[in-house]
């Protein structure tokens, strides 16, 4: 999406702040109030009463704005979409001068038709009545509670009696109160403001005419969380057994310290058996949860990483061809491989690991505030030095991993080339010096492997001697105070037992924050290859209605080209050229002349400098045309036709998305002459062909790609002439294929051999990326040029080729 630079007062960043605000100054009254007040928070906890328990106020807070937060925010996510979709609709359309509407009327009643067909907009209304509803709902219940406090306060008063509550918790009630006003006034106002916000966007979107409106992104925390949004539910219902796991292990440690404490101070084991029976029964329920979460998260991680390598793999294979030139195979398939794989675990597991180790430190603190507050100061001041520290060290991982996943797919474009040429390698006995590159480019990512490791088990030692010395500490302190009788055994113990939590709890969180990080350094190259915007899309353009629009006709207007990856070097200049329909056209010339390069840009692999290239009666530009359209209509049979893997029938149907029926295939194959070998196999056109065709001889591959290419039936045919030699035989059969596939079609064909030539329509001469010479075969030969050069070459060595080649 267009980054577009949003004020930071704006009403949803307001909304968040209140919310977050509300929570944490909420907590923290918490916190205080129940260390100062006499009366045990935890058996509020435990013991829940309406007008005289507090957490729930606390708890409303916090969870009302963990989902306001993410409330606003989605419903702010939505209007950007809808105005941004709005702004592309004007770009595109051009039919609102877009100067003049940035500030108009104009831009609201587009939006307006924006969302009233946007299916975002449905879901942004849900989401909005959703705000005001728990808002509201939130607002009631603090008035309810707040009534029958202030109730019992003027009974309690009146008759002297005990308050129900202390001061401190009456003025957490109070400014609950307040905050849930605000929130409530905020939460009405949503409409009005969200339409101004997507005003805003808009008209920003417009105003910048200069940029084009994409949907790059920068690549942080909350992009690589997005990946796991179409997991949502899975993520959600994992959160709640996290909840259940995490509150489990809170609560543990307090009924340890009670099991303790009984077996001290009473001589009936009864209460002790109570609660080992409770401590048992949460350890259960614990655990249960925790197996769910568990199971909940791998299968969300494994479906986020099989749509990641689909999603990278789309990206590739529509990718134009400019990018195959400059990328290589190997580095490719380690970002589908290795790279998704080091994503899967941060998007789910780390989450659910961060948000558990979050609570657990957060709900331990809370316990230990309310057991005993001096001993939790001194653990306190140790969580500031691990923080800082851990930033650092994600920092310090993130380039590092990123790094590490470059040397790996480096050393993968080694393997990669090597293994698939395994031929040419074995012939030049060149196993020692591959061997020998594979193990530089090793040593490079290993190299990286061993700071990682190093920098990881450096920082859990530290991590671990700065928990050991807290713990030490606090067991030297509370020793002290069990000494002095200040606390009891039983609650040393309880502290002792969430010390060590937090202590872990930090450990793992470190560990999964430098996870979460190196995920971070291996996504750069992910979201890069994703962002991609190909130069030519596939599947865009216009399909003509008419069959007939193209003939197989085709026409160059003095065209320009250079390659992308070699721009200085002009390969074709001011080419005009015209194939009509039903001809044969034959391009000859020296090596380099740039043949090749004319099918290049038939196919629309790439698209000229300056001219045009235009299509069939009605010239359609190429540009226009839907390449997936273009495609059907052009078959290609190229010197070396590549196989895949697959069976004959696989390949010879291949890029056919129909199914195609045997008989077809057989008709095709006789055509080609491959009928008769193809029988002969023992499982005929089941017969695999091995990696690219190895199994088969070069006259085979050629015949089953001239089989593939009638099978399409094109309009028009592509065919370059192979120079490898073939057997005589061979020859024969393929040049006869050839000649069938050519029969009553348009054909352009780069000619390697006299008889072609002779029989063309009309044979073009290429130099340099120049037409020098056309005519026919006998009119290129009565002028004393490069054609008859080249004959005369040919006919002296007593060769059928007759290009330089
Ligand atoms: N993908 C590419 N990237 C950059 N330059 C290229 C690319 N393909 C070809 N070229 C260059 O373009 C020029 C024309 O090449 P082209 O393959 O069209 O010649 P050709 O006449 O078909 O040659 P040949 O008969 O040997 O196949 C050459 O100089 C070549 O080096």
């Amino acid at each position: 999406m267009l980054q577009i630079k949003l004020p930071s007062l704006r009403y949803s960043n307001v909304f968040r702040f209140l919310v977050i605000f509300d929570m944490i100054i909420l907590t923290i009254m918490w916190i205080i109030g129940s260390s100062i007040d006499e009366k045990s928070e935890l058996n509020q906890i435990i013991k829940f009463h309406f007008t005289e328990s507090i957490f729930d106020i606390v708890f409303l807070s916090s969870f009302k704005a963990l989902i306001l937060f993410i409330l606003i925010s989605e419903i702010e996510s939505s209007c950007y979409k809808i105005a941004i979709n709005t702004a592309n609709q004007v770009k595109k359309s051009q039919s609102v001068d877009i100067s003049s509407s940035t500030n108009t009327d104009d831009t609201e009643s587009l939006i307006d038709t924006q969302q009233n067909s946007n299916g975002d907009n449905s879901v942004k209304k849900y989401l909005q009545a959703f705000t005001l509803v728990i808002s509201l709902v939130s607002f009631a219940f603090i008035l309810v509670k707040f009534g029958f406090v202030t109730n019992l306060f003027i009974n309690a008063k009146k008759n002297d009696d005990k308050y129900p509550m202390s001061i401190y918790f009456y003025a957490i009630l109070i400014t609950e109160m307040i905050f849930c006003f605000l929130e409530f006034l905020l939460s009405l106002l949503n409409w009005r403001f969200m339409r101004n916000f997507a005003k805003l966007v808009c008209s920003k979107a417009l105003a910048n005419e200069t940029e084009a409106i994409d949907d790059k992104k920068k690549v942080n925390i909350r992009r690589l969380i997005s990946l796991s949004y179409p997991e949502r539910y899975f993520i959600f219902s994992a959160f709640i057994m996290l909840i259940v796991s995490s509150f489990t292990n809170i609560v543990s440690p307090y009924f340890f310290g009670s099991v303790v404490d009984s077996a001290v101070n009473y001589t009936d084991l009864s209460k002790m058996n109570k609660y080992i029976f409770y401590l048992l029964g949460i350890y259960l329920i614990g655990s249960l949860a925790s197996g769910i979460r568990s199971w909940l998260f791998e299968v969300a991680g494994q479906r986020v990483v099989a749509r990641l390598r689909r999603q990278v793999f789309n990206a590739i294979i529509k990718s134009d061809i400019t990018f195959f030139d400059t990328s290589r195979t190997g580095e490719l398939t380690s970002r589908i491989s290795s790279d998704t794989q080091v994503l899967q675990s941060a998007v789910t597991t780390n989450i659910s690991m961060f948000a558990r180790y979050f609570l657990q430190i957060i709900g331990s603190i809370i316990f230990m505030f309310s057991l005993e507050p001096s001993l939790s100061g001194l653990l306190i001041g140790v969580i500031p030095i691990i923080s800082l520290l851990t930033v650092q060290y994600g920092r310090y991982l993130k380039k590092l991993k990123k790094k590490f996943q470059d040397e790996l797919a480096a050393s993968s474009v080694v393997a990669e080339e090597t293994i698939s040429s395994m031929r040419t390698v074995r012939s030049f006995a060149a196993e020692g010096k591959m061997s020998k590159e594979y193990e530089i480019n090793i040593g490079k990512s290993f190299d990286i492997g061993k700071k990682l490791a190093v920098a990881q088990g450096g920082f859990m030692g530290f991590v671990g001697m700065i928990s050991g010395g807290a713990l030490a500490l606090v067991l030297w302190y509370g020793g002290k105070l069990v000494h002095d009788k200040k606390i009891s055994t039983g609650i040393l113990a309880s502290f002792l037992m969430y010390t060590l939590q937090v202590a872990m709890a930090f450990a793992f969180l470190s560990s999964v924050y430098g996870d979460f990080m190196q995920a971070l350094g291996a996504s750069q190259r992910i979201f890069e290859l994703l962002d991609r915007d190909p130069l030519i899309k596939l599947n865009s353009g216009i399909i003509p209605a008419d069959e007939d629009s193209f003939d197989g006709s085709i026409e160059f207007e003095k065209v320009d080209f250079s390659y992308p990856t070699r721009p200085q070097s002009q390969v074709l200049s001011n080419v005009c050229l015209k194939i009509e329909k039903g001809k044969t056209i034959a391009l000859v010339g020296p090596s380099g002349g740039g043949k090749s390069t004319i099918f290049a840009l038939i196919e629309r692999f790439y698209d000229p400098l300056a001219g045009s290239i235009t299509l069939g009666p009605r010239n359609f530009d190429l540009k226009s045309i839907n390449t997936n359209w273009l495609h059907s209509k052009i078959a290609l049979v190229s010197q070396e036709p590549v196989l895949f893997g697959g069976t004959i029938k696989e390949n010879i149907s291949f890029g056919l998305n129909d199914e195609i029926d045997t008989e077809q295939i057989i008709e095709v194959s006789k055509l080609a002459n491959a009928h008769d070998f193809i029988i002969n196999f023992e499982k005929g056109y089941d017969t695999v062909v091995g990696e690219k065709g190895i199994r088969l001889s070069g006259g085979q591959k050629q015949r089953i790609a001239i089989a593939r290419a009638l099978l399409v039936n094109p309009k028009l045919l592509l065919l370059d002439e192979a120079t490898s030699a073939l057997d005589s035989e061979s020859e024969h059969l393929v040049q006869e294929a050839i000649e069938r596939a050519m029969k009553d079609r348009t054909v352009c064909v780069i000619a390697h051999r006299l008889s072609t030539v002779r029989n063309a329509d009309r044979v073009i001469v290429l130099e340099n990326g120049q037409i020098v010479e056309q005519g026919t075969h006998e009119e290129l030969c009565s002028i004393d040029g490069i054609y008859k050069r080249l004959v005369l070459k040919q006919l002296l060595s007593k060769e059928t080729v007759i290009n330089d080649s």
